[in-house]
């Protein structure tokens, strides 16, 4: 969900139409707060003059709550249809709006209240000089919208300049991106357009939870996944096929610590512009199953320090911490936390807090799986959003055990040779 504000005449709307003609996508559709103005009643329409439209009041924004909650559930709304000239909704049920995996909101007032920003995944404010707003805004408004010169000026003095230093300027703080000059600046457009084509490719919990990874899919890893989730697959194949996903998805999880800049004469004696490695730096896996990524780690990181922790889990109840062995520095490094199946998060979140207890940052944790339930998803990301999670597929639910679904089965009997 994308919120667009910014002030009257700014370029909201034509920066939302040419987001959406660029994308060409039917997955993304336009909402516009203006469509959720209040009617005006017989007596305030005597005295329309003296209405302030600019107001969060002229708003509904309980009915545009309630839509938006719809449309963010992926079901279809039907919003009401405003009209300038007569100040009057046409009524809920005239414009559709189908259910989409991007919805852009736009209007004056889009980040002013607090609960219409909680919806929004990412922010936009759209920033342009308030002269050319007003001179915009006059020929718009004496075009489009029914009203003269003198008209649009009073109105601007009275309410839409002090509403827009009151109510829109200071929700501008909100925003992830301001654009400068609407839609005249096309680098700004086209990074949203590039922004939003990446996430319609994602996964919808990339969509969602910005410290979920699942890393791209090739034909290679496909095949690999299709060998280790069948069950005629022998131990050996097994084992040689998870190892191979295994390093894939440790390199990813390394290819997100932080690192320094390092400038290296090569033999030919030119200047490389490098990076030095994280150095501060230890895994620590979940008995037995994430015990199977420790070779990979090893083989990634020379002499890395690799801490256990098992814990105990009963079917649906909450998991106990058994036994922990831990470097007595971990608060000081980056946690790579190894475990190839991502379930129901209990256990996990068992392990990350033990890991934050010992003082690790939230933010130094990357969880590392081959596998992960959106159930899992949920928990872990919900509950750590600053921590990262990285898997190779994201698999569809868990069964009435807590087994993913499809899954691969119990992945330390097979890697072990124990079933
Ligand atoms: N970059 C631009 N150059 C010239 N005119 C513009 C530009 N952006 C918008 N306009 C015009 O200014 C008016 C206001 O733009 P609009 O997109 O409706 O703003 P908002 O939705 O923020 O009120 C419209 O008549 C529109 O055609
Ligand atoms: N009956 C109305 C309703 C709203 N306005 C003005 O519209 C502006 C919001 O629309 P933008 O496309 O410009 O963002 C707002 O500033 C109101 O003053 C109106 O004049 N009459
Ligand atoms: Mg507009």
């Amino acid at each position: 969900m994308i919120g667009v504000a910014g002030g009257t005449a700014s370029g909201k709307t034509t920066v939302c139409n040419l987001i959406i003609s660029q994308l060409h996508d039917q997955r993304v559709v336009l909402v516009n707060q203006d469509s959720f103005y209040r009617s005006l009643t017989p007596e305030q329409l005597k005295n329309v003059k003296e209405y302030n439209f600019d107001h969060p009041d002229a708003f509904n924004t309980e009915l545009l709550l309630s839509c938006m909650e719809t449309l963010k559930r992926g079901e279809a709304v039907t919003t009401p249809n405003y009209d300038f000239k007569t100040h009057q909704s046409v009524g809920p049920g005239s414009k559709q709006v189908n259910p989409a995996d991007i919805v852009i909101l736009e209007g004056i007032l889009v980040l002013h209240d607090e609960r219409v920003r909680d919806l929004l995944n990412m922010k936009i404010f759209v920033d342009t000089d308030s002269d050319l707003r007003l001179a915009r805004r006059i020929k718009r408004d004496t075009v489009e919208r029914g009203r003269d010169v003198q008209n649009v000026l009073d109105q601007y003095a009275k309410f839409v300049k002090p509403s827009f230093d009151e109510f829109i300027l200071p929700s501008k703080k909100y925003a992830d991106i301001i654009i400068p000059r609407g839609g005249d600046n096309e680098v700004a457009i086209d990074l949203i357009v590039q922004h939003i084509h990446t996430k319609l490719g994602q996964h919808d919990l990339c969509k969602i939870y910005p410290n979920l990874f699942v890393f791209f899919s090739t034909f290679q890893i496909g095949g690999m996944h299709t060998l280790i989730r069948d069950m005629q697959t022998t131990n050996h194949d097994f084992v040689f096929y998870a190892d191979r996903l295994i390093r894939l998805v440790v390199e990813y999880g390394l290819g997100h610590l932080p690192f320094t800049e390092k400038q290296i004469i090569t033999p030919t004696g030119s200047i490389y512009p490098g990076v030095v490695f994280c150095k501060r730096l230890c895994g620590v896996s979940v008995i037995r199953s994430g015990e199977s990524m420790e070779n990979a780690l090893r083989a990634c990181c020379k002499g890395i320090k690799i801490g256990k922790i098992l814990i105990h889990g009963e079917r649906n109840d909450g998991r106990q911490l058994i036994y922990e062995k831990l470097p007595s520095d971990i608060s000081s490094r980056h946690v790579l936390l190894l475990d190839p199946v991502l379930a129901s998060g209990n256990s996990a979140v068992e392990a990350v807090s033990l890991l934050l207890s010992k003082g690790v940052p939230e933010s130094n944790i990357i969880f590392l799986n081959l596998i992960a339930a959106p159930q899992g998803i949920h928990v872990i990301c919900k509950k750590f959003p600053k921590l990262k999670v990285i898997t190779s597929e994201i698999d569809e639910t868990l069964d009435d055990d807590l087994r993913v679904i499809p899954g691969m089965g119990e992945f330390a009997d097979r890697y072990f040779g124990t079933d």
